[in-house]
Formats: C-alpha cells, sequence, structure tokens
C-alpha cells in the first residue's frame, strides 16, 4: 500500500531525528519538507513568531486547533513550563496517528494531548470533559473558514480571560479574510500583524495575534 507523505514525513523523522530531542524533530521535519516534500507545517520561519508568543505568555494552558503532523505541537511544547500542557485537536484519524508518533519521538507527550475529533465537538467538552477552566493561548491553524466560528465558540463557552492570546496562521496565504474582518473589528480583542512568509516559500504570508480583553 502507498505511503502517504505524512507517513514518509514521520518516518524520514524516526530515521534521521534524534528521539527526545524535541529541536532536533522540527529540524529534520524542516530538512524534509523544504528539500523532498513540501508540507502545511508552520516551518521555522513563522515557527520563530510562534516560540516567541508561547515565550511571552509562558501559557499554563494552551490549545492547537489543527495538528496535522504535530510539528507546531512539538514547537510549542517544547517551550511549556513544568505543569503546563497543550491540548491540541484533530479531526482526521490519519493525521492524528501522525502527529501521535511524532509527539512521542519528540518526547514531549507528557505536556501533549491529542483530542481527535472536530473543533466544533471538542471546544464545547473542554470545560467539563477535559477540565480546563480558561486557555491562555490558543493556535489556530485549523481549516480557515473556521478560525471566525471557533473564535466566537471559545467565548461562547467562557473558555477565554482577560488576556487570552490567540496566534492565527494563514492570514495571507491560504488567507482568512473573514477571520482577519472580524478580530479586528471586534472592540474585545486587541490584533498585531506579524508579516512572514509561507513556510518552506519565498511567498508572503502572515500571523495574527489577538489578545482578548475581557
Ligand atoms: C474542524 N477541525 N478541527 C480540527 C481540524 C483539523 C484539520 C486538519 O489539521 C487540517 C486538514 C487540512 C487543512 C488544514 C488547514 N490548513 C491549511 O489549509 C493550510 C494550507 C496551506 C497551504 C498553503 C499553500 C498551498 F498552495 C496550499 C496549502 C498552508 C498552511 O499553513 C495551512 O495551515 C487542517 C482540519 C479541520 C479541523
Ligand atoms: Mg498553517
Amino acid at each position: 500500500m502507498n505511503q502517504t507523505k505524512e507517513q514518509r514525513i514521520l518516518n524520514f523523522v524516526l530515521q534521521n531525528a534524534v528521539r527526545g530531542d524535541p529541536c532536533s524533530v522540527l529540524d529534520t521535519i524542516d530538512k524534509y519538507c523544504s528539500q523532498k516534500e513540501w508540507a502545511m507545517n508552520v516551518g521555522d520561519e513563522k515557527g520563530l513568531i510562534l516560540d516567541k508568543t508561547v515565550e511571552e505568555v509562558n501559557p499554563s494552558v494552551a490549545l492547537e486547533l489543527g495538528t496535522y503532523c504535530g510539528y507546531s505541537a512539538v514547537r510549542i511544547a517544547r517551550l511549556l513550563k513544568a505543569g503546563a500542557y497543550l491540548l491540541t485537536v484533530e479531526f482526521n484519524p490519519e493525521f492524528a496517528a501522525i502527529a501521535k508518533q511524532m509527539i512521542e519521538f519528540a518526547g514531549v507527550q507528557d505536556k501533549v494531548k491529542l483530542l481527535e475529533g472536530p473543533s466544533e465537538e471538542i471546544i464545547p467538552q473542554l470545560k467539563k470533559k477535559y477540565e480546563v477552566d480558561t486557555l491562555d493561548f490558543v493556535f489556530l491553524d485549523h481549516w480557515k473558514d473556521r478560525y471566525t466560528p471557533d473564535t466566537i465558540l471559545l467565548q461562547e463557552c467562557n473558555l477565554l480571560r482577560k488576556g487570552s492570546v490567540l496566534l492565527a496562521d494563514n492570514i495571507i496565504f491560504p488567507g482568512a479574510p473573514e477571520f482577519l474582518n472580524y478580530i479586528r473589528n471586534n472592540p474585545h480583542f486587541q490584533c498585531t500583524n506579524y508579516p512572514s512568509h509561507l513556510e518552506y516559500m519565498k511567498v508572503g504570508d502572515a500571523m495574527e495575534k489577538a489578545v482578548f480583553l475581557g
């Protein structure tokens, strides 16, 4: 049976990265996806913006929407303080299986809880089923037309508190115009744009940070 691209990425990591070393896993994925097969990981350039935001927020509880192969889950988890954790949501079972192995190989499995299912189902379960009070940090990287409804759902479920930080990928490419319009015209959010480039390409992209004002 032919391997999927995501399986090829995982195998390249298992054979070339250092087990238990998150940075080596990230570097190995970036090497494969820039030299062999492009894939929609946040990548090394936008990854630095993600790193700086996570370090600035220093979250106790973080949420990621769109795990894919686990690249940004590893990227976020490696920066979390003792006792802090990341909940990452993936609805595609193949991607979830790859990400689980990627996260375990990187050695960050104790800091990451991979939740399988669509965000619109998982978000309303976070308080009762996953014992979340509020979220300190949310990374949005799933379907771009879901950024706005899920941001609204997070507010409706009282999962944001004054100072909660959202960071959204792909504001320019593929683009999230409806989200940009929603969040920038919403008085409950303070927005900052971070111009960058599409992962592994010379194409322009950007990330948008939105701080919830309560
Ligand atoms: C509801 N729900 N709940 C959980 C959940 C999880 C998923 C999956 O993880 C998933 C699957 C497919 C696509 C995405 C979104 N990502 C993208 O579409 C993207 C595209 C490109 C790009 C750029 C240039 C191209 F030419 C083509 C694609 C660059 C990027 O960085 C991306 O993030 C996410 C989906 C819906 C989900
Ligand atoms: Mg993305």
